[in-house]
């Protein structure tokens, strides 16, 4: 939802600051920042996407070329939690099925929480998500969130290349010359 501290977050991750008078983002917004993963340098791309609803039809077709979303909300409003599942039934609309998914309750050096910690979890598991709480104010957890990002998508990205190269994940089954229509039409 607006307000809940996606621009602060991204914003603290890639820059190492929180912003003062962070006004509400207009459409999408992104940035890089190269990180090390084990030896690798892996470059990531961190869109970042207006929460409020006027900008829906902008943000949604950013979902589907993403290789991992972060839904997050705000630990001291309850509103922001409520509409988490808005939220997955627009993701399962317009990304990719296969996409990593993450819950962020933000702002955990607020005094005044409405959402108990294990609430989110709880959501998280039933809905195959990871979780962490983070207070992009105070800098905690997030360089852990987008570090577990990075490093789960490069385990995914070497299992796949694993299965592209390694010709044991291929049934090669023998064929004979005139089984086939196209040796039959030759
Ligand atoms: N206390 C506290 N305030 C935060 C934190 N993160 C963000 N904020 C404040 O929350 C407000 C909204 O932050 P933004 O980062 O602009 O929120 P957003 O989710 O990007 O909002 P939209 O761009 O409108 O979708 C700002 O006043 C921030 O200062 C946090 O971790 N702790």
């Amino acid at each position: 939802n607006a307000g809940v501290g996606k621009t602060c977050l991204v914003r603290r991750f890639t820059q190492g600051l929180f912003p003062p008078g962070q006004g509400a983002t207009i459409g999408v917004d992104f940035m890089i920042k190269t990180v090390e993963v084990g030896n690798e340098k892996v470059k990531l791309q961190i869109w970042d996407t207006a929460g409020q609803e006027r900008f829906r039809s902008i943000t949604q077709s950013y979902y589907r070329s993403a290789h991992a979303l972060i839904l997050v909300y705000d630990i001291s409003c309850q509103p922001t939690f409520d509409c988490l599942p808005d939220w997955l039934r627009e993701i399962e609309e317009y990304a990719s099925s296969k996409v990593l998914r993450v819950l962020v309750g933000n702002k955990i050096d607020r005094d005044d929480r409405e959402i108990p910690t294990q609430v989110g979890e709880e959501f998280a598991e039933r809905h195959n998500m990871y979780f962490l709480e983070t207070s992009a104010k105070e800098s905690d957890n997030v360089e852990r969130l987008f570090m577990q990002i990075a490093d789960d998508l490069m385990k995914q990205a070497r299992m796949t290349n694993a299965q592209r190269y390694d010709p044991s994940h291929y049934n090669v089954e023998p064929t004979t010359t005139d089984s086939g229509c196209c040796s039959r039409l030759n």
